[in-house]
């Protein structure tokens, strides 16, 4: 029986967002992660995505390539797992204007801020800098302005004095890992009723002119 909905899951890195997805993805959740893409061959992430029997791809960067050619790559990439819902989780890129707009709805980002506090870079750091007593996650979907696009959940941590950007990313880390998931599965049960409601008006046509829609 195919899943519902078919999650494609971006990274650069060491993949903890994506192992809480793969972990969430339970049968208690109508979505699979179909694959795992990366932009840097040495990312952990590839080998959790082994270890689960997920199959992955490499899109690196190329020397003097123009961002509009590496995402044509990518795009290449990305339509060969035919995702329902792509997922960047710690996917260091900033993705052009024309590709992000092929996927507004569909693209997701997890960001460490409390967004929209903090968008771009270092944002723990910047969280200690500014002395804030509190600090987060967010996930949000993905538009061509950075880290701008409409926020879908948040979480919440506590700032202490004596915090580190290691103590303080360490605590956002482990609500990223509870509110992805989440996000993955609503996602998946909001898929779940759309094509539902389109078998239903499609049973209705049939009744009204005696055939559905192609
Ligand atoms: N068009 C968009 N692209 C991306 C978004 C987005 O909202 N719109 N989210 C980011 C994720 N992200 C923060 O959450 C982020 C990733 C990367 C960078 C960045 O400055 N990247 C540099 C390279 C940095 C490096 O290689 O270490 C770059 O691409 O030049 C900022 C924010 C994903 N993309
Ligand atoms: N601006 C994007 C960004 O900084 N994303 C951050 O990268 C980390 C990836 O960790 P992971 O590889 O262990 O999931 C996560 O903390 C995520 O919020």
């Amino acid at each position: 029986m195919p899943v519902c909905c078919r999650v494609l899951v971006l990274i650069s890195g060491n993949g903890s967002n994506l192992q809480a997805i793969i972990d969430g993805c339970d049968d208690n959740v109508d979505a699979e992660v179909v694959g795992v893409i990366s932009n840097k061959p040495d990312a952990y992430g590839l080998v959790r995505a082994h270890h689960a029997e997920i199959n992955t791809s490499c899109v690196i960067a190329r020397k003097d390539e123009r961002r509009q050619q590496y995402d044509s790559r990518l795009q290449q990439a990305i339509e060969q797992y035919q995702p329902d819902l792509i997922v960047l989780a710690g996917f260091m890129r900033i993705l052009s204007d024309e590709f992000v707009s092929q996927y507004i709805g569909q693209m997701v980002n997890i960001h460490p801020s409390l967004l929209p506090k903090y968008a771009g870079l270092h944002t723990h750091q910047r969280a200690l800098d500014a002395k804030d007593k509190e600090h987060g996650a967010s996930v949000h979907f993905v538009i061509p302005e950075l880290d701008a696009g409409p926020v879908i959940l948040q979480a919440k941590v506590p700032v202490y004095e004596d915090d580190t950007v290691e103590t303080l990313s360490s605590r956002v880390h482990e609500q990223e890992h509870a509110i992805y998931p989440l996000v993955v599965k609503w996602f998946s049960l909001n898929r779940l009723k759309m094509l539902e409601n389109q078998a239903y008006l499609d049973d209705q046509l049939i009744g009204i002119h005696g055939y559905a829609p192609d």
